[in-house]
């Protein structure tokens, strides 16, 4: 842990790949073997607490984080001082010398740093993570935007890059629906609820027998009944979580700190869904936060989320002070809104 305190905010990274063979593609990177999967995240610094799959894919709560591991598509998502960008090279390696594999997209995103200064390399400016990025990946992705959205608060900015070849590889549909991904950053959370992600001392309980009490009693579990959750409660606080519903995951990481508290929630979800008004409820009843951001990447932002999750947010007392969009080559489009609490509590 950094000296000053855990960084709370996550660094992630979606890559997706193609290739030829059948045989390969139906289970593909899922067939990558666990010592490969380690190698990839030694390099990030972070290890595997426990695992979780389904027909689709396999998800993984992280010491520092998840990982989910889809046939085309990878997503790993870590907080602390870990290397995240490191995982690229490795993941290339042996997705394309195991598995016949290439990579045809990648998104790396993140928000802004409580402890921007306790980084290390290739996480120590946006700027030395982007020309990590344009060095590491390859040429065929040819399509490339680095782009820092801002908010009104210096302190909350949204980073992203995108890199795509020309064939539309990244985008995804569940039953004929588009869907879009959800990232809810959250700060300043409420004392009390957060003292619910705290073990207590000589309790006895394993990390997933103490997570499952922490799902069940903040009422995690109410957000998507549906999903098959692996959850994680680490020593002497901090709570991960994955939830698997069909080929949607959802995922929170809690670091409960006060002085540094954080947590996040996010989500894949289509439009015609209606649920994203129930989430917002939830996931804002049991943390309460001082400030909130939402991000949602998709490939068309003409239908208007951004106003149910501003009406929804606002009904929970939390008043909306920025909407960014943005549009990325090949790989759609990102709304950035940021919250902050009405009340001062
Ligand atoms: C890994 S979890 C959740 C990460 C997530 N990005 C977040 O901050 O919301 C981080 C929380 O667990 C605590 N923690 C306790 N032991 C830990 C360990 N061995 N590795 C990582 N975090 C640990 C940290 O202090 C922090 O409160």
């Amino acid at each position: 842990m950094a000296v000053s305190g855990f960084e709370g905010f996550e660094k992630r990274l979606e890559l997706h790949f193609f290739g030829d063979d059948p045989t390969f593609i139906q289970m593909g990177l899922r067939k990558l073997d666990f010592d490969s999967l380690q190698q990839v995240l030694k390099a990030v610094q972070c290890t595997v607490v426990s695992a979780v799959g389904n027909a689709y894919f396999d998800a993984y709560v992280l010491s520092e984080s998840s990982l989910f591991v889809y046939p085309t598509k990878i997503i790993i998502k870590t907080c602390g001082t870990t290397q995240l960008l490191k995982s690229i090279c490795p993941l290339i390696y042996y997705a394309h010398h195991h598995l016949g594999l290439t990579l045809c997209s990648c998104r790396y995103t993140r928000g802004s740093f409580i402890f921007p200064m306790s980084q290390p390399f290739p996480h120590t400016s946006f700027k030395d993570e982007v020309t990590y990025l344009e060095e590491t990946l390859p040429a065929n992705l040819c399509y490339r935007k680095a782009s820092i959205m801002p908010s009104k608060s210096a302190s909350h900015s949204w980073h992203v890059f995108t890199a795509t070849d020309d064939s539309n590889c990244q985008t995804l549909y569940d039953n004929g629906h588009e869907l879009y991904t959800m990232e809810i950053c959250m700060t300043d959370l409420d004392p009390i609820l957060a003292r619910n992600f705290f073990r207590l001392p000589g309790d006895e309980k394993t990390g997933d027998s103490a997570g499952k009490e922490m799902t069940e009693l903040t009422g995690i579990c109410d957000i998507n009944p549906e999903a098959l959750i692996c959850d994680f409660a680490f020593d002497p606080c901090g709570y991960s979580m994955n939830g698997i519903d069909g080929h949607r995951y959802s995922t929170i990481h809690v670091t409960p700190e006060d002085g540094f508290s954080y947590a996040s929630f996010e989500c894949t979800g289509s439009f015609e869904d209606d649920v994203v008004y129930h989430i917002m409820r939830k996931v804002i009843q049991i943390f309460r936060p001082g400030t909130m951001s939402v991000s949602i990447t998709c490939s068309d932002y003409s239908h208007g989320m951004w106003t149910r999750i501003a009406s929804a947010a606002e009904a929970m007392g939390l008043k909306c002070r920025s909407c960014t969009l943005d549009e990325f080559p090949a790989a759609g489009g990102v709304v950035f809104q940021t919250f902050t609490t009405r009340r001062k509590k």
